[in-house]
């Protein structure tokens, strides 16, 4: 999933990514309703058919085949949480192939409750990845430090290289998959907390990060995309306009309003809507 150009002179990306993931939130009932809500937050907004800013929601397994039948042509995006990396005799894990087949165009992988509850390490990860690609969908991949460390000096370029790290191993050095991703950037201590980072800490790692990616773009002579990076970790209204060169949000307990979703929706359209005003198109 690339991004059309890194960013102009406002600084805002070309496209604005903006989803939710409901974890394990809620139930199966509780999730259509909300899925309802948040369809007519979409349906509401005729500018998303642009294709400038694009939500996707991410529910539980369970609710993929219904939630596949509620989105149907919106501009709406249906994303899986977790996939297994093969079909076959792997108990309890869910095919990339089977979620293709539910309509599934985005899955998480490797967010950062699945590496600690789970034990989810990078070589699953990069096979996750892998199969999510193989099977046609965009990977999510999560990443981000675990401790605080923005005070100090290198907080942000520690933070971008310890995240380059990550997405090194979950492509295994293919760099020309990792065009195909998109990374959401989200500082372990800030998921579940009561404010996301600081917006110009997260500027700073992606714009950090966007230059260790960019050396491997010019490596194979500009052939490839950067993938777009967007934040998540208690992203709320209001944090979007000041992340500059942001791709977007990760949204998820503030998302549960689904009136939270649109008006992170509506300031992801007046960025964008800014952005064209700049460049005169
Ligand atoms: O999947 C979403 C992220 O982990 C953020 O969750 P949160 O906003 O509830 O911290």
């Amino acid at each position: 999933m690339t991004e059309c150009s890194s960013a102009d002179h406002s600084g805002t990306p070309e496209i604005l990514y903006i989803g939710v993931s409901t974890k394990m939130y809620m139930g199966y009932r509780d999730c259509l309703d909300w899925l309802a809500r948040i369809q007519h937050e979409v349906d509401s907004r005729p500018a998303l058919a642009a294709g400038r800013v694009v939500p996707f929601v991410i529910p539980s397994f369970p609710v993929l085949p219904a939630a596949s039948g509620v989105i149907s042509g919106s501009p709406l995006l249906l994303g899986a949480q977790n996939c297994g990396w093969a079909d076959g005799p792997w108990t309890g894990e869910v095919s990339p192939s089977l979620l293709a087949e539910l309509g599934v165009s985005v899955v998480e992988i490797g967010h950062a409750e699945r590496r600690r509850h789970f034990g989810e390490d990078n070589t699953m990860i990069a096979r996750k990845v892998r199969a999510a690609d193989d099977a046609g969908i965009t990977p999510l991949l999560c990443v981000g430090e675990e401790t605080r460390n923005e005070k100090s000096g290198t907080g942000a370029s520690g933070a971008a290289a310890f995240v380059h790290q990550q997405i090194d191993e979950a492509v295994g050095g293919d760099w020309a998959l990792a065009s195909r991703l998109m990374i959401a950037y989200e500082p372990v201590w800030a998921i579940g907390a009561t404010e996301p980072a600081d917006a110009g800490y997260v500027a700073a790692v992606v714009r950090s990060l966007r230059t260790l990616l960019a050396a491997h773009s010019h490596g194979a002579g500009d052939a490839l995309g950067d993938p777009p990076v967007i934040y998540g970790g208690s992203a709320k209204p209001g944090l979007l306009p000041a992340l500059d060169g942001v791709s977007g949000l990760f949204l998820g307990r503030f998302a549960h309003d689904s009136a939270n979703f649109g008006k992170v929706l509506d300031e992801a359209l007046s960025m964008t809507a800014l952005q064209e005003a700049l460049r005169g198109t």
